[in-house]
């Protein structure tokens, strides 16, 4: 049974439609890829699924809830959260603080709690500290914990931006082109990530990529999207043979 369904979903900035009635269900505990030429619409799928967008017309929801107007926090809140292209860190602080600040801003408790901090507060700040902990270890960044963000390698900045999604305790988490601007060996490091993210945390995985490689290796669905319409679906025996597939690729070259 899915439990992210986007049902019909046309996104138009203008006269342009970015997205097309567009459906998709995401199956829980498994890795869906969403690929396609350039400005075929992915991150604006999901930017609408995470509410940074919201759709024109049609429907979200995940579980019972209807995701289609809430605010980002709101769906992150639901369970989902999102790990940007471009980097949503703030280079000028370190990898612990990066992690610590994004716990933060779902506070739970009042100022006047902090202010003393005790009681809630300080409960609240040992279960931040630990779940930031347990990112940090799984996402192998001990070394950096330290380090200025700003001063990483690109590779490594990345890891940091899926850790923070991390860190939001998410079922589902959105990964908008994880590898973009990586060598070969850090893109092997986040593959195996991305692999254990499904298995060992069991969270359900919604990838967009342009590494056709990767993709075909660990998706366990692809959705192709072309000029905001969905082209093809399958796995990747199914999308590589599929003609209509080829031909938007083709197409691009
Ligand atoms: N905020 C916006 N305002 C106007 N047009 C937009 C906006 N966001 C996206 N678009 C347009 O919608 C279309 C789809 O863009 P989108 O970024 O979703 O594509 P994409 O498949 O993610 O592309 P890429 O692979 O290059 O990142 C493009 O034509 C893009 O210019």
């Amino acid at each position: 049974m899915p439990n992210l369904i986007v049902s019909d979903v046309t996104l138009t900035f203008g006269g342009l439609h970015a997205l097309s009635s567009v459906n998709l269900e995401i199956q829980p505990g498994l890795i869906t890829s969403v690929i396609g030429p350039n400005g075929a619409g992915k991150t604006s799928l999901l930017n609408c699924i995470s509410g940074f967008y919201h759709p024109t017309s049609g429907e979200i929801h995940y579980k019972d809830r209807r995701l289609t107007k809430l605010a980002p926090h709101h769906v992150s809140k639901l369970g989902i959260s999102r790990a940007f292209q471009n980097l949503e860190l703030f280079g000028g602080l370190s990898v612990l603080d990066n992690l610590m600040l994004a716990r933060h801003k779902d506070l739970s408790y009042n100022l006047l709690h902090a202010v003393f901090f005790f009681g809630k507060a300080a409960r609240v700040e040992a279960e931040n500290r630990e779940n930031v902990e347990s990112v940090i270890d799984f996402m192998e960044l001990e070394p950096y914990r330290k380090q200025t963000v700003g001063n990483l390698s690109y590779g490594v900045q990345k890891r940091v931006e899926v850790a923070r999604a991390l860190t939001l305790e998410p079922e589902v988490i959105l990964l908008d082109e994880p590898m973009a601007g990586m060598n070969v060996e850090e893109k092997e490091d986040m593959v195996r990530f991305i692999f254990d993210i499904k298995k060992e945390w069991e969270i359900t995985v919604v990838i967009v990529e342009h590494d056709l490689g990767v993709v075909m290796d660990i998706s366990d669905q692809i959705y192709v999207l072309d000029f905001g319409e969905v082209i093809g679906l399958g796995n990747a025996d199914q999308i590589a043979s599929n003609p209509r597939v080829v031909e938007a690729y083709i197409g691009e070259e």
